[in-house]
């Protein structure tokens, strides 16, 4: 769709208008675990003040401002290029690996500047795990993808409990114990997907990153790990990042919609930005800015 399509789009949106094949996303009920809460009251796991991204001096996303709070799985959504997996990146320091990218603005993670020169990246991708679109198991064992980082890490206590514990808390073990020293590539794509989470709950996270995790799974697999998620959360913050609106209504308790805006001050140059940020109830059922109101209910794309 044109710019100026989507502007027609936009104002329809604001004006109230609809063809009838656009519709509102049910957000269901389950245990929000904070979304409900005055956001003063929760701990704050991340903020983010005023953040930009550039790759090679060109502007990806900029002006990005908003809190991200403890036992919240929070989505990201936006249409393609607005720069959410921009923005994931910068929460565990993913970026510093991209040699173009320069961020800009504060990050805090638990009050801490995450990009202060005494933080070690190595130890914020410890505390802050990350699991992406494609499985990518590593070509060893199942037992040994779980036990990889703990070893590395010189992580204490019996190998095997740490292995069982990570799988089973990744609700994989019932399927794989007889199995443990089998390749971890003979597994389905959906187990593969629960080993990564599995993998990355073995080095005892504080916050787990999603980047489009069900993007490349089957419905059912994709439902194991939403009702991973939903469990996970009760231990662990979550962001992830989905094109599929439903899960986001259906797993995140709060959502940010980004989107991508022409510059003028820059010579008309594309960049992401937050448009609204809230409950997920509120960005789908209520939402205050009709850009929003427009992309959620699928009037534009
Ligand atoms: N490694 C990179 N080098 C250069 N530019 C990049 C890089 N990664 C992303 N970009 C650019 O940054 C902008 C935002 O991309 P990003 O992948 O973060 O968006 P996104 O919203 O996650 O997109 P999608 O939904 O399609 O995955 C895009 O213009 C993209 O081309």
């Amino acid at each position: 769709m044109s710019d100026s399509d989507q502007t027609d789009a936009v104002r329809e949106a604001a004006a109230g208008e609809t063809h009838g094949l656009s519709q509102r996303i049910a957000v269901p009920e389950h245990d929000r675990s904070t979304s409900g809460q005055d956001a003063t009251a929760v701990e704050k796991v991340f903020e983010i003040k005023d953040a930009s991204v550039a790759y090679g001096g060109a502007t990806a996303v900029k002006g990005i401002s908003f809190d991200i709070f403890k036992n919240d799985v929070t989505a990201l959504i936006g249409p393609s290029g607005c720069g959410k997996s921009t923005l994931l990146r910068c929460l565990n320091r993913m970026n510093d690996l991209i040699p173009s990218a320069s961020v800009g603005g504060t990050i805090l993670y638990h009050g801490q500047d995450l990009y202060a020169p005494k933080v070690d990246p190595v130890q914020v991708r410890k505390m802050i795990g990350m699991v992406f679109q494609k499985p990518n198991p590593f070509p060893k064992s199942i037992y040994d993808n779980i036990a990889f980082g703990p070893r590395v890490l010189g992580m204490k206590g019996s190998m095997d409990e740490i292995v069982e514990r990570a799988l089973r808390r990744g609700a994989l073990w019932d399927e794989v114990k007889d199995r443990l020293k089998e390749n971890a590539f003979g597994m389905s794509g959906g187990q593969q997907q629960r080993l990564c989470i599995a993998r990355c709950l073995a080095i005892e996270p504080d916050v787990i990153l999603m980047d489009e995790p069900c993007s490349a799974l089957d419905p059912i697999s994709t439902h194991k790990i939403e009702d991973l998620m939903l469990e996970l959360k009760e231990n662990y913050s979550i962001v992830i990042v989905t094109h599929n609106m439903q899960q986001a209504a259906r797993i995140s308790d709060r959502t940010a919609f980004f989107t991508v805006e022409l510059d003028d001050e820059a010579g008309g140059k594309r960049h992401g930005r937050v448009v609204e940020y809230d409950t997920t109830e509120k960005i789908f059922q209520t939402p205050a800015d009709p850009r929003t109101e427009a992309y959620v209910t699928g009037k534009v794309g």
